[in-house]
C-alpha cells in the first residue's frame, strides 16, 4: 500500500484491523477499568436482611406511641444486637433490645428509636451516647426511658430495598469503576467475566538512546518515548511492558518483536520510520514473508499456542489467555499520513495471531500525538470501550503572540494547548497554543492539556477562530 493517507483513513484502517479481545474471568480488582460482557444478576439482597440504620432501640410502636420526655415510655431491655449477631431476642410487648447501625432488626420489633431518643439506660436525661459494651455490659439490660414516638419502619433499611436477589445489579456493557466494582463484592461475586486489559509492549528504536539515570555519551539523548508511551498505554487502560531501546539493527529487532509477541496484544514502536539509512524499524518490518512476524508458526506451534506458560519479563498478571481468532497477518504498512506532527507511520497485523504493530515516529511529540489519534482508540476498541476516541470541544483559539498561526497546506496540524472551559455564561470556551509546532518540543508538550485540530484547508488561524480541541484529560 504506502502512499499518503488521511488521518481519518488511516484510523478507519486501524479500527477495522482490530477486534475486542476474547472474554475471561477476572477478580474484582483486576477487572478495573474493564468492560462486562454479560449481565450480573445479584446473588443475594441487598440489604441481605432488615437492619437498623441507627444505634439505638429496637422497639414495638405501640409501645412508645405518645412517648416524651416528661411522659417517657418506660421498656424492658431484653438484649444487644450487634451488626453480624446472629441469634436475635425476639422483642414482646413493652420489651426493647438495644441494636447497632448495620445489625439485624430482631423479631417483633417494628422500628428504631436512636439512642438520641432515649435516656440510654441510665435513668438521666436524653443520652448522646451509648455506653461501650466493653465498658458497661449491663447496657444491654434494664430499663430505657423512650422520649419520642416512631413510626412503623422508622430507621430500618428494608431487605432487598436497595437490590432484590435475582435482579439486575449491573448490565453487559458497563465499564467497572470503583462503584460498580463495591457492588460486584456486595452481592458476593468474587470474580467477573470481562474484555481483559490489552498487553501493550512498548520499544524505542535508536543506537543515540540510553536509559534515563545514565550519563549521556557525545550524541546520545534519554530515551524518553518509550516512558511517554507505556504511561500513555497505562493511562488508556493497558497493562504496558516497557523494553529498553534497540539499537539500529534490522535483525536484532526483529528477534526482540518476534519474542515480545507471546505477552503482547499490541505492539508500540517508536522511531526510525522516515527515510534515513539508518531507519531499522522500516527495515525491520517491511518484507516479513516466510517469517514469524509475517504469521508463520514457529516449529510446531499453533495459533494461540506460543509454547510458554509465562511471560519473559515475570508472569502473566491475568492469567492464561483466550486468544481472539487470530486474524491474518499481513505484515506492516508504512506510509504517509497527511498530518503533522506525525507523517511517517506504519500499521499492520504481526505474527501467527495478527497482533497489530504500530510504528510511531521517533520525534517525542510525533510518537505522542500519533498514540492519542491512533493507538489508544485501537486499545480501547480491543477492551470494547465505547466511544474510543478522546471527548473533543470547539474552542476560541488565543495564541499569546500577536501574529496568525500557520499551518501547512493539506496536512491536519494538531498543535499543543491549554484549554479553558467557558466563562459563566459563555458557550464557547479557550485554548491557548503552548509552545510552536515543532516535534521535538517536549517542554511545552509537558504544559499541554488538549490538542488544537488545524483542517487541512486552512493555512492560517487567526485570534478568536473556533477550532476543535481535543482534550487529553
Ligand atoms: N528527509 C526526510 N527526513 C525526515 C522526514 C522526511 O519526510 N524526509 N520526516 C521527518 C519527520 S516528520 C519525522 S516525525 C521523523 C521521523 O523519523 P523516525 O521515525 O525515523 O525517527 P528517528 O529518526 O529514529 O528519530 C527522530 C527524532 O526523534 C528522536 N527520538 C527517537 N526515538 C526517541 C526516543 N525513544 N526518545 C526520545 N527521542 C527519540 C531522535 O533522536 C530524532 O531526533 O523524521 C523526519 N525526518
Ligand atoms: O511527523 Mo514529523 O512528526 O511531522 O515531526
Amino acid at each position: 500500500m504506502g502512499g499518503t493517507w488521511s488521518v481519518d483513513d488511516h484510523l478507519a484502517d486501524v479500527l477495522r484491523s482490530v477486534r475486542p479481545l476474547e472474554p475471561i474471568e477476572l477478580h474484582l480488582l483486576d477487572a478495573q477499568g474493564c468492560v462486562l460482557v454479560e449481565d450480573v444478576l445479584a446473588p443475594v439482597s441487598l440489604p441481605p436482611f432488615d437492619n437498623s440504620s441507627m444505634d439505638g432501640y429496637a422497639v414495638r410502636v405501640d409501645d412508645v406511641a405518645g412517648a416524651s420526655e416528661d411522659g417517657p415510655a418506660v421498656l424492658e431491655v431484653v438484649g444487644d444486637v450487634a451488626a453480624g449477631s446472629g441469634s436475635l431476642p425476639g422483642i414482646g410487648p413493652g420489651q426493647a433490645a438495644r441494636v447497632m447501625t448495620g445489625a439485624p432488626l430482631p423479631p417483633g420489633a417494628e422500628a428504631v428509636v436512636p439512642v438520641e431518643w432515649t435516656d440510654g439506660g441510665t435513668g438521666g436525661g436524653p443520652a448522646e451516647t451509648m455506653a461501650a459494651h466493653s465498658a458497661d455490659p449491663s447496657g444491654a439490660g434494664g430499663q430505657v426511658r423512650v422520649h419520642r414516638p416512631v413510626e412503623a419502619g422508622r430507621y430500618v433499611r428494608g431487605k432487598g430495598g436497595d437490590l432484590r436477589a435475582g435482579a439486575v445489579a449491573l448490565e453487559a456493557g458497563t465499564v467497572l469503576g470503583p462503584a460498580q466494582i463495591g457492588l460486584l463484592a456486595a452481592v458476593g461475586c468474587a470474580t467477573v467475566r470481562v474484555r481483559p486489559r490489552p498487553r501493550v509492549v512498548v520499544l524505542s528504536t535508536g543506537s543515540e538512546l540510553v536509559r534515563p539515570g545514565a550519563p549521556l555519551g557525545p550524541g546520545q539523548i534519554h530515551d524518553s518515548n518509550s516512558y511517554t508511551l507505556t504511561a500513555a498505554a497505562r493511562a488508556a487502560g493497558a497493562i504496558a511492558y516497557r523494553v529498553d531501546a534497540v539499537g539500529d539493527d534490522a535483525a536484532a529487532l526483529r528477534t526482540v518483536i518476534e519474542d515480545q509477541l507471546v505477552r503482547a496484544d499490541a505492539i508500540v514502536t517508536s522511531g526510525g520510520v522516515s527515510v534515513g539509512a539508518y531507519d531499522v524499524v522500516k527495515e525491520a518490518l517491511t518484507d516479513l514473508e516466510g517469517t514469524v512476524l509475517g504469521g508463520v508458526l514457529p516449529e510446531e506451534q499453533e495459533p494461540g499456542d506460543h509454547g510458554a506458560d509465562e511471560a519473559p519479563d515475570g508472569p502473566e498478571p491475568q492469567g492464561s489467555r483466550a486468544r481472539r481468532p487470530a486474524p491474518p497477518a499481513r505484515g506492516v504498512d508504512f506510509r504517509r499520513l497527511a498530518m503533522q506532527p506525525g507523517k511517517p507511520q506504519g500499521f499492520g497485523l504481526v505474527g501467527p495471531d495478527g497482533v497489530p504493530l504500530f510504528a510511531l515516529p521517533g520525534n517525542p511529540v510525533s510518537s505522542y500525538v500519533s498514540f492519542e489519534l491512533f493507538v489508544r482508540p485501537a486499545l480501547r476498541a480491543l477492551m470494547g470501550l465505547d466511544p474510543v476516541g478522546r471527548r473533543t470541544v470547539r474552542a476560541r483559539v488565543e495564541p499569546d503572540g500577536s501574529g496568525p498561526l500557520t499551518s501547512p497546506e493539506g496536512k491536519r496540524q494538531f498543535l499543543r494547548g491549554r484549554y479553558e472551559p467557558p466563562a459563566d455564561g459563555e458557550e464557547t470556551g479557550t485554548v491557548r497554543p503552548v509552545g510552536g509546532p515543532g516535534s521535538h518540543l517536549l517542554g511545552s508538550l509537558a504544559q499541554a492539556d488538549a490538542l488544537i485540530v488545524v483542517p487541512e484547508r486552512t493555512t492560517e488561524v487567526a485570534r478568536g477562530d473556533e477550532l476543535e480541541t481535543v482534550l487529553l484529560d
